[in-house]
């Protein structure tokens, strides 16, 4: 079943614009002949989708949660032990190693349970619990992602329904997990921008003085990214026809995006979705969480035969060889574009 949750739409530049739209939301509790086909059309049409009786448990989404709020309550000092995130650790307003900035500060880390015990130490004075928890919900979205991906292989009629999910529950996967965390941001003239929310048709991007980036634009460079966040706004994503659409936040489910890597995958039959967070008016702080599903360093990505591959859009790539051109390049970057193939007619 689809529940379509209407929100504004934004169109990319100065001009405001309404129309009726529905975030696509799948019942993970349905027939798995309609969920499949129903992620196949979501993932084809906006590269995001929503899902419902995901079978994450409530108490470790709760765990997860007051860990992290624990963590992001203590002195920036004692924070900044926990930095810098270059690779892995505790970020605060720059992101990645390119001059990229944002309002926020975050914690990364490597989403394998070894490395989360080893510095686990850096994040709570209980790193035992900390480790713990985060083991949970990180194997709890991790289950969560393979079962999508099994659902898509079904519902691109793969034989081996595990063609997408082995790459990432390999043991060598290269998945990390990220919790943001995005300070208030109240404006001076506030009665302003309630207005402008009550009338559900803000714009967003012309304004700096009525709404903050919180995370500039870009899209994800693995194969699925599970989000899950409080109940404060803020994530937009872009849609092929140009616009920019708030997505309501829903504390109780998840919201997945479709990767640079699963574009490659399924030789551009979905398109990785551009997304960004943008604050506005907001006496409460967002904290998101994503588990950013890869597949180990050396594997490759290439489009499956089963998947229409005549004429392949993208040269096979290692994991390992677009990632470090990701992180060579700004957030906004598009970086599939190194790996097109010029060859094809
Ligand atoms: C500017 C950058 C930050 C980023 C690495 C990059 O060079 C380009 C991609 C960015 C991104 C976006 C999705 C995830 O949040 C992230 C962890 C990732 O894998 O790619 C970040 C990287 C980061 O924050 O280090
Ligand atoms: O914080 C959010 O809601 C989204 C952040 C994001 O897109 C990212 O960390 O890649
Ligand atoms: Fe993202």
């Amino acid at each position: 079943m689809v529940v379509a949750t209407p929100s504004p739409l934004i169109r990319r530049g100065n001009k405001k614009k309404t129309a009726a739209f529905g975030v696509p939301t799948i019942d993970l509790s349905d027939d798995k002949s309609i969920a499949s086909e129903m992620i196949v059309k979501a993932c084809e049409d906006y590269g995001f989708f929503k899902v419902i009786n995901h079978g994450v448990p409530k108490k470790v989404i709760a765990r997860m949660e007051r860990e992290a709020a624990d963590f992001f309550s203590r002195p920036v000092s004692e924070k900044g032990r926990a930095g810098p995130a270059a690779p892995f650790g505790y970020g605060s307003k720059n992101i990645g190693f390119n001059g990229d900035k944002g309002d926020l500060e975050y914690i990364l880390l490597e989403a394998n349970t070894l490395s989360l015990s080893q510095r686990a130490k850096n994040f709570s004075n209980d790193p035992s619990t900390f480790s713990s928890v985060t083991n949970d919900y990180v194997s709890a979205v991790r289950k969560l992602s393979c079962d999508i991906l099994e659902l898509v292989a079904e519902g691109l009629w793969i034989e081996d329904n595990s063609i997408f999910s082995k790459l990432i529950s390999n043991s060598h996967n290269d998945s990390c997990f990220r919790v943001n965390h995005y300070p208030p941001f109240i404006t001076p003239n506030n009665d302003d921008n309630q207005d402008e929310l009550n009338n559900n048709h803000w714009d967003l991007s012309p304004n700096p003085s009525k709404s903050r980036v919180g995370f500039g634009e870009h899209t994800d460079p693995q194969i699925l990214t599970v989000l899950r966040s409080n109940d404060v706004s803020g994530l937009q994503i872009y849609t092929h026809d140009g616009f920019w659409i708030p997505v309501p936040p829903d504390p109780n489910e998840f919201f997945v995006f479709v990767g640079d890597s699963f574009q490659a995958l399924t030789n551009g039959r979905f398109t990785s979705v551009r997304h960004r967070v943008v604050s506005i008016n907001s006496w409460k702080s967002r904290m998101s969480m994503m588990y950013f599903a890869a597949p180990a360093l050396d594997a490759w990505i290439s489009a499956p035969p089963q998947i229409n591959n005549i004429n392949n859009i993208y040269k096979p790539f290692k994991w390992g060889d677009f990632k470090q051109i990701v992180y060579s390049l700004r957030l906004a970057d598009s970086r599939l574009d190194y790996f097109k193939n010029h060859t094809q007619s």
